[in-house]
């Protein structure tokens, strides 16, 4: 193989092998096989129940797999690995919850997240250094919120908090970047400012993402995979996925294609 062809073939950032997650006897997920490329927006679509977030929970460790392998960057089994180890090895979570300190500005907020010591103190009162600050600059221009740099968290929009939760996981620079359902509660605007947020935020790594409004999955993806009760059912572009006759039945409807 030349080495031009070296450079140019696309690295899988995970990984997931015949992946089994058991609650007592019951399979949330079962079987599953699962590939995500460096620099690529990945849908996890299905109906409820499907087993997408249990399989988002078993890749950042806070969900034990049962059997199978999660194989990150080429090398690392991340089956049982502690959900710390996990974050250092460059894979980062935004939950749904909110996790910001809604008292502390915006750009507090980016800084404590950059540090590995998360006690308030000492990192309020140290004075930040010049790398700091442009990393700082860097995402608020990124996460759109430069205006907002001194606000105090908690008076954001609730776009703005979901942009600047992304924003504090990128500070500590993953590979891998996971998400679960992201634009829920956005408003049209928001949900398309957070579109090409992500397609920014891909330029610096992978981006797992669950999500069940498809008109933003349309949008906004470069591959999809559909599971159903646990399992793989298919994978593609959007486009591919809607054609799918067992797609259209469990999940999609023939309407929503349609329309
Ligand atoms: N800790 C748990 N103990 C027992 N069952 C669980 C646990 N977590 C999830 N499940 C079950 O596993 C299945 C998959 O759940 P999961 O939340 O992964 O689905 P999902 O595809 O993300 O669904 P949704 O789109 O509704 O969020 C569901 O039947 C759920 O009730």
């Amino acid at each position: 193989m030349s080495q031009a062809t070296v450079f140019h073939k696309q690295e899988a950032i995970l990984k997931a092998s015949q992946v089994t997650v058991q609650f007592g006897g019951f399979k949330a997920i079962d079987n599953f096989s699962f590939r995500i490329d460096d620099h690529e927006i990945h849908f996890l679509i299905g109906p409820n129940g499907a087993g997408k977030t249990t399989f988002l929970d078993a890749v950042c460790g806070k969900t034990s797999t049962t059997s199978g392998k999660l194989l990150f960057e080429n090398q690392t089994e991340l089956f049982k690995k502690k959900e710390f180890e996990i974050v250092r090895l460059g894979i980062g979570r935004k939950f749904q919850a909110p996790s910001i300190f809604t008292n502390l500005s915006v750009a507090d907020n980016l800084e404590l997240a950059m540090k590995q010591d998360k006690r308030l103190l000492p990192i309020l009162k140290a004075k930040r250094n010049g790398g700091e600050e442009s990393s700082i600059e860097e995402m608020l221009k990124l996460i759109n919120l430069k205006v907002a740099r001194n606000q105090e968290a908690g008076a954001l929009s609730h776009g703005q908090k979901q942009w600047l939760e992304i924003g504090m996981v990128m500070m500590q620079q993953p590979h891998l970047l996971l998400l679960d359902e992201p634009i829920a509660g956005m408003t049209e605007e928001e949900e398309e400012k957070t579109g090409h947020l992500l397609c920014e935020l891909k330029k610096k790594c992978a981006i797992l993402v669950v999500e069940h409004n498809m008109d933003f999955v349309r949008s906004f993806s470069d591959k999809v995979t559909v599971m159903h009760q646990g399992q793989w059912l298919c994978d593609g572009t959007m486009e591919d996925v809607q054609e799918n006759d067992q797609v259209l039945d469990v999940y999609l409807g023939r309407r929503e294609v349609n329309a």
